[in-house]
């Protein structure tokens, strides 16, 4: 315990320098606390040779600024200055939320500001309503994927093809409808029931080159990737067929 009567000593100058001379060694006890002697059995006569090296170091910024002004705080209790200063460190900038005054309507800035609210993204009304379809039990994404890979033959021909505008638009019924994104012709017969915006709308380009209005609906569909087994063929003018 020793030691800590280094660390609560109110002047480092009168640190008891000798304490094993014959005046009882002056403990700077605090008032209140525990102050335990040494709990050898008394052979250790040199006594304080164990004392460790104070802390914070006798010549050190910190001791120095503590000490010089008032050692305690002026609440009159037993902790350090430097443990309770804190004007050392100012609080931090007052959040956005306590600016807010009442029926005042806050301005996004200040909505965004504030940790304690909501994002924005999930209370605004979203701009367009979804217009995705239920789709049957068993036709989701994922079923469609592993429709895909399960080798089975989506395409309906033996070879690619070169697909003509004028062979393309005989295939303009559901249960045979091809349709051309960005020159390559797709079966979609197969996809009908899988596409979440519903197999009307997807109808809607059969037998015809759809990628003006695939494009408009849905830019961020990856057509390649989608209907890569479904895959025909090519456009062609009439007169490369
Ligand atoms: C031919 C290839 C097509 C493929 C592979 C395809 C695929 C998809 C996919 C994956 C989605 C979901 C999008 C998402 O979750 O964000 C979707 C939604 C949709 N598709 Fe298609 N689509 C095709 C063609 C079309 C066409 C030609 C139309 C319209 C004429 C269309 C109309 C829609 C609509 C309205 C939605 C719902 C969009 C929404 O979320 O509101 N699709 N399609």
């Amino acid at each position: 315990m020793s030691y800590l009567r280094s660390w609560f000593s109110f002047d480092t100058a009168t640190a008891p320098a000798a304490p094993n001379s014959d005046a009882p060694a002056q403990t700077h006890a605090i008032p209140g606390s525990f102050v335990e002697e040494d709990e050898d059995d008394g052979s250790d006569t040199a006594g304080e040779d164990d004392v460790p090296p104070a802390f914070p170091a006798l010549n050190s910024a910190q001791r120095a600024a503590s000490s010089t002004s008032k050692p305690f705080d002026s609440s009159g209790s037993n902790i350090p200055t430097i443990l309770t200063d804190s004007s050392l460190m100012p609080p931090p900038p007052v959040p956005g939320l306590a600016g807010r005054r009442p029926g005042v309507p806050q301005t996004k800035t200040q909505f965004a500001s504030s940790s304690l609210l909501a994002p924005l993204g999930t209370t605004e009304k979203p701009k367009k309503p979804s217009r995705k379809v239920a789709l049957a039990p068993g036709f989701g994404p994922l079923d469609w994927a592993s429709l895909k890979s399960s080798g089975e033959d989506l395409r309906g021909v033996e070879t690619l093809l070169r697909v003509p505008p004028s062979v393309l638009k005989t295939h303009n019924r559901k249960e045979d409808a091809w349709t051309v994104i960005n020159g390559k012709v797709y079966n979609i017969t197969p996809y009908l029931p899988y596409h979440p915006g519903g197999d009307k709308e997807l109808m809607r380009v059969a037998g015809r080159d759809g990628t003006k209005l695939f494009s408009l609906t849905h830019a961020w569909v990856n057509a390649d990737f989608m209907l890569d087994a479904c895959l025909v063929g090519f456009l062609v003018s009439e007169s490369n067929a």
